[in-house]
């Protein structure tokens, strides 16, 4: 198992156009083998994603991972081999195999084709997706193609996977086996997941990140989010909506 690494976000300031900073002198590490962002809307959790991901660029300040960094001189293509995006639509690439996309993802990533084609195997198979490898990518469903997402990312070894709201529009089956891959998964690689879903928190992450208007209003574990409930709340569901609720002033 790899030793857990920093995101490191230091001083980071980003606005769209002219409007007000979205993040501005914006300070945060995330270093847990899980961690969930959750947050309102607006509160900049994509933005967040988008910067880890260095789709956008601060307009002051740095993000790190580990000693990698995006603004360094020839750091990008590293950067982003060890950082992976999976976003939440990902789009078949027409006449593709499922296989073949997955090993497209890690070709893309700098990797010599015939290691591409290799370890897109055994990607396709960490996220049991190996009986579907023969297929069109336009051929499976919305949860799979997610799955096939994160199988690119594990094609050229990401030490990071972001993934923002990736069990939205899924059924509760799909979810559960989406929910079952992020426990798998963390640990041999670093998992950061924006959301609004705040369903098995405890056995799923190991750091709760709760942002509200470009602000860190909670960062600890999932046991220290769930006291924040005030008593009364029952299950692990209406107590970290209630944990929620008292930090942002509204529901999930
Ligand atoms: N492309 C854009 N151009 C201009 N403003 C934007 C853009 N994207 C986001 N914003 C604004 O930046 C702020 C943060 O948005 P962001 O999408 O990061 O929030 P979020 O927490 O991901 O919200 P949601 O949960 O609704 O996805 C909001 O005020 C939003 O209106």
């Amino acid at each position: 198992m790899r030793r857990s690494m920093a995101l490191v976000f230091d001083g980071v300031r980003f606005r769209y156009g002219r409007q007000t900073p979205v993040l501005d002198a914006f300070d945060l590490t995330v270093d847990a083998p899980a961690t969930v962002l959750l947050g309102p809307n607006g509160a900049g959790k994509s933005t967040l994603m988008g910067l880890a991901a260095s789709q956008l660029r601060p307009a002051a300040g740095t993000v790190a991972f580990g000693r990698s960094r995006p603004d360094r001189r020839r750091g990008l293509a590293g950067y982003r081999r060890r950082v992976a995006w999976i976003p939440q639509h990902i789009t078949p690439v027409p006449g593709l195999t499922v296989r073949e996309q997955v090993a497209y993802a890690g070709w893309l990533k700098g990797m010599p084709r015939p290691a591409a084609w290799e370890a897109s195997a055994e990607a396709l198979a960490r996220v049991g997706l190996t009986p579907l490898a023969g297929r069109k990518s336009h051929q499976v469903s919305g949860g799979q193609l997610r799955r096939m997402g994160i199988a690119g990312a594990l094609t050229h070894d990401s030490e990071l996977i972001l993934m923002d709201e990736p069990t939205a529009g899924l059924d509760p089956q799909q979810r559960q086996v989406f929910r079952d891959l992020v426990s798998e998964l963390s640990g041999p690689v670093q998992v950061l997941v924006s959301t609004h879903q705040t369903e098995d928190l405890s056995e799923l992450y190991q750091q709760v990140v709760v942002l509200d208007r470009g602000t860190v209003r909670f960062q600890g574990t999932p046991a220290d989010f769930l006291t924040l409930a005030p008593p009364g709340a029952a299950g692990g569901r209406e107590r970290a909506e209630a944990a929620y609720g008292l930090l942002v002033g509204q529901e999930v």
